[in-house]
């Protein structure tokens, strides 16, 4: 059996890299649409009467459906039950009607109306009804998105199990950071240009249609390869989704240390990305016009970064190393990031480069991890469990930032293209951003001592584990 899929996949590697770029570029077009509005801060407080609160509460919004509704682990039953291409054609349709809604709200005029919420007669909150209407679009998106991630891994590794895995999971990982990269470049320049926040949302709606259509021909050749599978002699059926899997992997501690390294260190990177514009133009004085240009050097370096990172994992091991080394650049970028003095553009630039060189390296190290602590049957539902903590983070931590800096980090007004704005003093949110570096040291120190313990063999070169583990575990 191990020998027929082997001669199969060593048969058409052209296949292979076809189906990789097609699911890849799906990623990538759901990844610019996650980080589009991003840019916009400044724009959307100038022109739409946002604060930091309402931007804070819109950013947070990403998780609120895949975490109080359970949408990732649902995701990820749907996943391993239907398969990658109802759970990929379902995520895209989701990420669509969200970028919807979201686009409606953002160019609607809905007057300044305000949604008030209250229980009992005793009012709860109120929110710009505009905001609110946003924040649900990105909640629907949120779900597809995740959905999409977790749907192209598990794609990934249908079809590269036992072949360059690490690289392929490390460029599917480097496809949305090209997404995250035009997000970050095109953005603001666009909004700009044709004065209308919503025009970046628009470009991308038409990008994210053309991601379907590319996931669309994904499906045909996914749904060729099965038929042709299913036709050789000794196929059985992938083992199916069980609740009580939830149980087994939660028993694992390594898995628990691997995913709170992962929730504390996406919520320290992830969520800057969300005011690093502003950050540029308020502490390093940074034109608008420029000021996104100096965050997508971070995706642009991952571009390149987090294959080469994977496959040096794959060739020379060194897994719990290099996310621990991963966790230390944050705690000294963000250290220096929060420095008032330290104002100068080419510092920024420099910060932002090795912050990319981090958020390469841990990824890197990180997904291709997992298959080597849980067994494959398990990896679909690991890593939604993963995203949906994760998420915990990715929801809260923009809303923390967007609340401290309302409440504790005003320092005045400034003028930004002629409106006065308020000027933000970016000092405390710096320093929470290396706090969670801090802890992500720990959490990687923590996942070394007990890789050195069980012998996960994360220090190991994955080729030569691949071989050995993975594809015992995955091909009976
Ligand atoms: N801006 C998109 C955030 C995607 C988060 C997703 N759960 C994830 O962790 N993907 C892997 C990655 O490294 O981007």
């Amino acid at each position: 059996m191990k020998e027929i899929i082997r001669k199969k996949m060593a048969a058409s590697p052209v296949l292979r890299w076809t189906v990789l770029g097609l699911v890849s570029f799906t990623m990538l077009t759901g990844y610019v649409i996650a980080d589009v509005m991003a840019p916009l801060k400044t724009l959307l407080e100038q022109q739409l009467g946002w604060d930091s609160s309402d931007y804070g509460l819109f950013t947070s919004g990403y998780g609120w459906l895949n975490i109080f509704l359970l949408m990732l682990i649902f995701g990820g039953m749907i996943l391993d039950k239907k398969g990658v291409r109802y759970a990929g054609v379902l995520s895209v349709g989701l990420m669509i009607g969200g970028t919807l809604l979201k686009y409606w709200a953002i160019t609607a005029d809905l007057g300044g109306a305000v949604s008030s919420f209250s229980i009992g007669g005793h009012s709860l909150f109120s929110v710009k009804s505009q905001v609110l209407y946003a924040t649900l679009g990105f909640a629907v998106f949120g779900v597809g998105v995740e959905m999409i991630g977790i749907t192209a891994n598990k794609a990934v590794v249908k079809w590269f199990r036992g072949r360059s895995l690490a690289l392929a999971l490390g460029i599917n990982v480097a496809a949305g950071r090209i997404g995250t990269a035009i997000a970050m470049f095109g953005s603001l320049p666009l909004a700009r240009m044709t004065g209308n926040p919503g025009a970046p949302l628009a470009v991308c709606l038409l990008l994210l249609c053309i991601g379907l259509l590319s996931f669309l021909v994904f499906c045909v050749l996914d749904r060729r390869e099965d038929r042709e599978t299913e036709t050789l002699p000794g196929t059985e059926k992938e083992e199916e989704f069980k609740l009580s899997d939830i149980v087994k992997i939660a028993k694992i501690k390594a898995f628990w240390y691997i995913t709170i390294l992962c929730v504390l260190f996406y919520s320290a990177v992830f969520p800057f990305l969300k005011y690093a514009t502003e950050l540029m133009i308020q502490k390093f004085h940074v034109s608008p016009g420029f000021a996104g240009a100096i965050p997508a050097l971070l995706p642009f370096g991952n571009i390149l970064l987090t294959p080469l990172f994977g496959s040096i994992y794959d060739r020379r091991g060194h897994g719990a190393t290099i996310m621990l080394i991963g966790s230390a650049l944050l705690v000294c970028v963000y250290t220096l990031f929060a420095i008032p003095a330290l104002t100068a553009n080419w510092m920024a630039v420099v910060l932002v480069l090795v912050l990319g060189a981090a958020l390469s390296l841990v990824p890197s190290a990180m997904w291709p991890s997992v298959t080597k602590i849980v067994p494959y049957r398990m990896l679909g539902t690991s890593y939604s469990m993963i995203f949906w903590i994760q998420n915990w983070g990715l929801a809260f931590v923009p809303l923390l930032i967007g609340v401290v800096l309302k409440n504790h980090c005003i320092a005045g007004t400034v003028v930004i293209d002629g409106v006065v704005s308020t000027r933000y003093d970016y000092t405390l949110p710096m320093l929470i951003f290396a706090g969670f570096g801090a802890l992500s040291i720990v959490f990687a120190l923590l996942l070394r001592r007990e890789d050195a313990r069980k012998g996960y063999g994360l220090e190991k070169p994955n080729d030569e584990l691949q071989t050995n583990s993975t594809t015992k575990t995955q091909i009976p």
